[in-house]
């Protein structure tokens, strides 16, 4: 199957799947092309300003309430929502993890969901939470829609299809998707085991930043971002539909597929891009930057420049400033920072964070390169030089991360972590040139 998207940042699309499905000049004909049932989606209050107002209409085989007969709860253990706090017993500190393994028995999307951190509170629609999924099994008649949150996945390994209602995506690592708020969908392996970290947004929607002096180009630009043009499928089978909903999972059971949409047009959508076309700007002459600069999508809190959620990355990118200390420098945030790399090796941190590892540096806890960054860093000769072959990313946030108990007993843990930075020693000795030995 040749899946094809339309270009572009939070437009007013419209597709359809067969010719004439979608209506042309209103939304709601008093009998829809094909037999379709028209359905508005809303990822907005109706009254939202203009420039938030996001909304989709949806002409499909039958209308959702015919998807959903009565729901039963069923739990999902290790996939957690905030308010999730004093869930272990581990120290305050900075956390390290290598990559959690790839399941030894069957586990699909929602099964294989770990949750790492929880922030802010779901019922009132602030903060997010951390996962890392994975997964070996496809959802074939298995569908999930998540009504708390709107979700990005950053594949680390293996590539994925997303089928959604509207449309298809397929996803690799180096690239990310956004699955709006109420989307049904489900997920498939494309080529074996997978595994990718996952931000659930529970405020409101990730949008570009503001690019400021920048001006009008550069970071992620918006025809970089793709939406899936309609597809349906029209299948009547046994299919449950499970619907995560404050915390709680519930499933139904009913006869068809829920991804029955012939046509649709709007700006409420899923969508997905190529991290590797994200144009980083930087210190051309001296100093290191606010890692800021590498916002690919923030998620706003409601108070100016103080994110619900930053998604930061850190790509291939040219390091030239002169006189400076290139990699990140030491510091304390009020923002609590989850990372991951996607591959490669991360500047701070050459060995010990690896590829589908992550690290934790929570509100005000010091951090920064480990000894031997630091000692290279201090000691390079300042050329021009190309930091290849590595993506790392951030998801940033204004409210502390809690750590999940499954997280804190993660074999995975490093408890060393704290080691990286002992080798940093007094270099101080009452003269101006300090002791470099
Ligand atoms: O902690 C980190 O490694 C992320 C980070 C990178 C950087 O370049 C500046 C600040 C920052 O928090
Ligand atoms: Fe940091």
């Amino acid at each position: 199957m040749t899946l094809s998207y339309m270009p572009g940042f939070g437009n007013d699309f419209e597709t359809e799947s067969l010719p004439g499905a979608l209506p042309q000049g209103q939304n709601s004909p008093q009998r829809c092309a094909y037999g379709l049932y028209a359905e508005q989606l809303s990822g907005s209050p109706f009254t939202a300003p203009r420039g938030t107002n996001e909304r989709s209409w949806l002409y499909r085989i039958r209308p959702s309430v015919r998807h959903t007969a009565r729901f039963h709860p069923v739990s999902y253990n290790h996939w957690h929502t905030a308010p999730n706090i004093d869930d272990h017993e581990l120290a305050l500190g900075q956390l390290r993890w290598d990559p959690i393994p790839m399941p030894n028995e069957p586990t699909n999307f929602v099964a294989g969901m770990r949750t790492i951190t929880t922030a802010g509170d779901v019922h009132t629609q602030v903060g997010m939470a951390t996962h890392v999924y994975v997964l070996n099994e496809a959802m074939r008649d298995d569908y999930f829609f998540n009504a708390d949150a709107e979700m990005l996945l950053v594949p680390q390994e293996g590539e994925i299809r997303v089928y959604t209602e509207m449309g298809i995506m397929d996803v690799a690592p180096k690239e990310i998707c956004i699955l709006p708020r109420g989307m049904v969908f489900k997920v498939e392996p494309k080529d074996g085991p997978s595994r990718g970290y996952v931000c659930e947004n529970y405020g409101a929607k990730f949008t570009l930043p503001d690019r400021g002096p920048i001006g009008a180009n550069c970071l992620a630009n918006p025809r970089d971002f793709k939406t899936p043009t309609a597809w349906y499928e029209d299948k009547e089978t046994d299919c449950r539909i499970t619907v995560k909903w404050c915390g709680r999972f519930y499933v139904t059971e009913i006869g068809h597929s829920p991804l029955d949409v012939v046509a649709w047009h709007g700006n409420y959508a899923p969508y997905k891009y190529d991290l590797t076309t994200y144009s980083p700007v930087g210190a051309i002459l001296f100093d290191h930057p606010d890692p800021s600069i590498f916002t690919v999508l923030t998620a706003p809190s409601g108070e100016a420049g103080t994110a619900n959620i930053d998604f930061v990355i850190f790509p291939e990118r040219w390091m030239v400033a002169e006189h400076t200390f290139r990699p990140p420098w030491y510091h304390r945030n009020i923002m609590s920072e989850f990372m991951g790399l996607i591959y490669g090796q991360y500047d701070a941190k050459e060995e010990g964070f690896v590829p589908g590892g992550m690290s934790l540096h929570n509100m005000m806890l010091p951090h920064g390169p480990d000894a031997m960054g630091f000692d290279k860093a201090s000691n390079a000769e300042l050329r021009p030089h190309k930091l290849s072959g590595t993506m790392a990313f951030m998801f940033e946030t204004r409210f502390p991360q809690h750590l999940t108990r499954y997280a804190a007993n993660l074999e995975t843990l490093q408890e060393n972590y704290l080691d990286c930075w002992s080798g940093l020693k007094k270099r101080f000795n009452g003269t101006p040139e300090g002791n470099w030995e």
